[in-house]
């Protein structure tokens, strides 16, 4: 305000001089107390961006932040405000190519920033480092996102005091140590800690007051604390030392740790020694009935395998561990070569059927003969791609253990060689056996729609994803529908299992080769009585997850039930803007048709199978959105 301004306002009011000067002063002050909180907040703000960034200049300028502009009113990208753009709530700075470091003291020391900041979110950068113990300084967080960064050392204990938290996702990353005790923080909705390097024993949470909970893949130790049946072994595997429910390993029997407790100064009682002997005898006996099982499978491996060649047997079994999540995401780094050449030369022709003209002279020697790449190990099993002498690139799935006998796998295979769709990979040929199948198929150049999302850094539009899902749910719903009577659903349908042909067109890969009650899929049915239209709604759940990978870019875990219920927590929140996958909002995609979406895909989450929608339905539903983009396209081209 200038002091024209300042006097003319006064102009009518009857002061003397100095009373007009003093307040003229005073507004001066508070304007420039104002001016330098505004200055100190954005210079924090510009400041923690040239930190994660690195200092790259021309990344900085993307976000448009600098010190001659204002956050909220000239929209700095990746800030939010509050409702009246006065001061700023939000960070989203996720999937952006940082690879810089976080210091979260650069923005929690400045008290006025510190004091509305309520979500940081950094998830899917490369940002490394560690986390200082200033975070606890941003008291009103309620969210803390960092996944899928390369974030090492442990965390400060002093995050057990940001009581405002509701979400923490510190996944994969390689935080080490101890998770800090946040057990007291009441509001805590969601830990995500997967895949880290975190050690120690796993802090007692309020399971109950938990919506999603998970640590699995790291070295955490000791007893699982009680968690009242509210998450699954999923939740915890992969920690060599940790034990009891829900996971398999049972811990040693609790008066037997109190007591080498009470005992440890006095060496071992005359009990203890009698109960450790008891148990070197039982783990001798243990290792001696695994030999000889072992050796007992070798001699009869060593000859034949139902069929299969020794190599084929033999080099599944180096293969590094399975992924409970998708093994694309984990296996992509340990691919290996090998052959599969036949030693025995006792595979037959007839075993293998063949159906496709395009493999007509084909033999299953030849398969085995070429040269073979494994390409990923799945729940159900290994894939291998495999070049043929005749330059043909095929794709060969193994599956073992499969509780579904030969006949009806056959039978199943039968029925789909009769129902082709465009966008359905059909099985070129199988061989069937009791212990194993396998399935080949042509080979697919252009990776799958789980590559798409999670695994390039190239921009992936809203009108692509759109396309993806109609035709999807247009080739389901007409397999579902040719396939009623014989109750073959997909049985395993997630993003990995959505390739892309050469044409960039989607197609749907091993459609029904896994029977329902193989599948998980019953677990997240109301029901665990196997029929056929659970077969069809399992399915439908399947591509409610993939619609809301679409949407939000986010990976899946545990059979999508993980983020089926953080978007519906979301929403229940009314933050529904915010599940959105931040590339679509800046892309400018229509919100109202990326709501319409999300709510079809909160309809095919739904736990009860009977309000799940049918495929058909789904595809209209989606049809419908799309033909509306179209249209707003056109009319504002
Ligand atoms: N015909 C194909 N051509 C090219 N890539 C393929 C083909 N089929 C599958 N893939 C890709 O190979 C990788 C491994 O496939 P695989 O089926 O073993 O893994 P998965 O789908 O995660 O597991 P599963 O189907 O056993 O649950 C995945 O990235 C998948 O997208």
């Amino acid at each position: 305000m200038s002091m024209d301004m300042f006097a003319s306002k006064f102009r009518s009011v009857k002061m003397n001089q100095t009373q007009i000067w003093v307040i003229f002063l005073s507004f001066l002050l508070i304007f420039n107390m104002t001016d330098s909180v505004e200055d100190e907040v954005k210079k924090s703000l510009i400041d923690f961006l040239a930190k994660i960034s690195n200092s790259n200049s021309q990344q900085n300028s993307l976000f448009g932040w600098n010190s001659s502009s204002d956050p909220c009113m000239d929209l700095w990208l990746g800030v939010a405000c509050d409702s009246r753009n006065i001061s700023i709530s939000k960070l989203f700075l996720d999937r952006s190519n940082f690879s810089g470091t976080f210091d979260p003291a650069i923005l929690c020391n400045v008290q006025p920033l510190a004091a509305t900041l309520t979500i940081i979110s950094l998830e899917g950068n490369s940002i490394s480092g560690g986390i200082q113990a200033e975070i606890a300084n941003c008291k009103q967080l309620t969210r803390l996102h960092v996944s899928g960064n390369q974030f090492f050392g442990s965390f400060p204990t002093s995050l057990a005091m940001l009581s405002n938290l509701k979400r923490l996702d510190i996944s994969n990353n390689k935080f080490s140590g101890k998770l800090p005790d946040l057990s007291r923080i009441s509001g805590l909705k969601v830990v995500l800690a997967q895949n880290n390097l975190l050690s120690g024993e796993i802090p007692d949470f309020d399971f109950s007051n938990l919506d999603l909970f998970n640590v699995s893949y790291n070295n955490f130790s000791g007893r699982i604390p009680d968690t009242g049946g509210w998450f699954s072994a999923d939740s915890f595997i992969s920690n060599p030392e940790l034990c009891g429910d829900p996971l398999p390993k049972t811990c040693p029997p609790l008066h037997a740790e109190v007591k080498s407790d009470w005992n440890k100064s006095d060496g071992p009682s005359s009990n203890q020694i009698l109960l450790y002997s008891g148990y070197v005898g039982l783990a001798l006996a243990l290792i001696i009935f695994v030999i000889f099982k072992i050796c007992k499978r070798n001699s009869k491996t060593g000859k034949k395998t139902d069929g299969v060649p020794n190599t084929l047997a033999a080099v599944d079994y180096g293969i590094d561990k399975p992924s409970v999540t998708s093994s694309e995401y984990k296996i992509g780094k340990s691919r290996s070569e090998y052959s599969m050449n036949s030693e025995s030369g006792m595979i037959s022709t007839s075993i293998v059927v063949l159906t496709s003209p395009m493999v007509n002279d084909l033999k299953f020697e030849d398969l085995l003969r070429a040269p073979a790449e494994l390409l990923g190990r799945g729940k159900y099993g290994s894939l291998y791609k495999v070049m043929l002498e005749s330059g043909m690139t095929m794709v060969v799935k193994r599956i073992k253990d499969l509780s579904s006998s030969s006949d009806d796998f056959n039978q199943r295979m039968e029925a789909l060689d009769k129902v082709k769709h465009p966008h359905v990979l059909p099985v070129l040929g199988f061989y069937s056996s009791k212990r194993e199948k396998l399935l080949v198929y042509e080979y697919q150049h252009n990776g799958s729609l789980f590559k798409l999302l999670h695994g390039t850094s190239k921009a992936f539009d809203w009108a692509s994803r759109l396309g993806i899902a109609a035709t999807i749910a247009e080739a389901l719903a007409f397999m579902h529908h040719e396939l009623r009577k014989d109750g073959i659903g997909h049985g395993n349908l997630k993003s990995s299992n959505i390739l892309v042909n050469l044409n960039m067109e989607p197609c749907l890969s091993e459609y029904g080769v896994m029977a329902l009650d193989d599948q998980e899929s019953l677990s997240f049915s109301s029901s665990n009585v196997a029929s056929s239209s659970n077969a069809f709604k399992a399915d439908v759940y399947g591509f409610g997850v993939i619609l809301l990978e679409l949407l939000t870019g986010k990976l899946v875990q545990s059979n999508g039930i993980d983020l089926a219920d953080w978007v519906n927590s979301v929403v229940r929140e009314e933050w529904t803007g915010e599940v959105f996958d931040r590339s679509l909002c800046s892309e400018g995609a229509s919100e109202e048709r990326m709501v319409n979406l999300l709510q079809v895909a909160i309809k095919c989450v739904n736990r009860s199978l009977k309000i799940r929608p049918s495929m058909n339905q789904v595809a209209v539903m989606i049809n419908t959105i799309k033909e509306e983009d179209e249209r707003s396209l056109i009319s504002e081209a």
